[in-house]
């Protein structure tokens, strides 16, 4: 678990719009209400790689959600090529070429993240995907091969994090998405917990994207979210 010590660290803030100025009218809407961006592909293909920097040069924290997975070569000089954008966090599917080929080309103070199972998955999804094991089997699994290959932290449902902390221990993180503040839309996600749930369960960051860019307040459900956290 990281030594986190402002609250609103634990917040991990889903840009998922179509341009930067959508996310940086948001950025701004938000405030000082969150600490931490997340940017993946739909923004990250459209100048969000520029606009990570211009976070990170604003004293924010920035979450690069890329999920690479490919031959090794082409890995681990992606993450080489990312580690110079100023991130904090990068992910790639946790399959174990690829998890080894992240960690050679990580440096400097780049996380990897490795994603487990998709929290849009239940067990008819995986078992459709050709998954033998159970949803929470494979995490395990999954988890355990992050582990040993010294990937620095887990993404999976915060269902799952109990059994993921006493796999990879203390000092990795777990960062769960497939987070819902109770009574909000699920849309796509199936593997669902509240955010005080989620911290109860030991996880280190919940990653919230439509219930909070969806909102006619971002920055008051931003702020409940981080009180609801604080408070379990
Ligand atoms: O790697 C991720 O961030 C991720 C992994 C996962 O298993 N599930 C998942 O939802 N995510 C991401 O987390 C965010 C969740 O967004 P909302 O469902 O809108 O809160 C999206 O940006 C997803 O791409």
């Amino acid at each position: 678990m990281s030594q986190i010590t402002d609250p609103r660290d634990r917040l991990i803030v889903a840009l998922d719009l179509a341009d930067v100025e959508a996310a940086r009218a948001l950025v701004d809407r938000i405030g000082d209400a969150a600490t931490f961006y997340k940017i993946g592909y739909r923004l990250g293909y459209n100048g969000g790689l520029a606009f990570a920097r211009e976070l990170t040069g604003r004293g924010l924290k920035v979450f690069l959600d890329l999920k690479l997975h490919d031959i090794g070569n082409t890995v681990e000089e992606g993450v080489r090529a990312v580690a110079g954008l100023g991130a904090s966090f990068l992910t790639v599917h946790a399959y174990p070429q690829t998890m080894r080929a992240a960690v050679r080309g990580r440096s400097g103070d780049l996380k990897i993240l490795a994603v487990t199972v998709l929290t849009s998955y239940d067990e008819a999804d995986a078992r459709e995907a050709g998954y033998a094991l159970p949803v929470a089997e494979m995490v395990a699994k999954r988890s355990g091969q992050a582990r040993e290959i010294g990937i620095d932290g887990i993404v999976c449902s915060a269902a799952e994090a109990v059994a993921v902390r006493g796999i990879v221990g203390p000092d990795r993180l777990i960062v769960t998405p497939g987070i819902r503040p109770a009574g909000s839309d699920l849309g796509d996600q199936k593997r669902v917990l509240t955010p005080g749930e989620a911290r109860r369960a030991g996880i280190d960051h919940v990653v919230v994207g439509r219930p909070i860019t969806g909102a006619a307040d971002p920055r008051a459900v931003a702020r409940a979210i981080v009180g609801e956290m604080e408070a379990a």
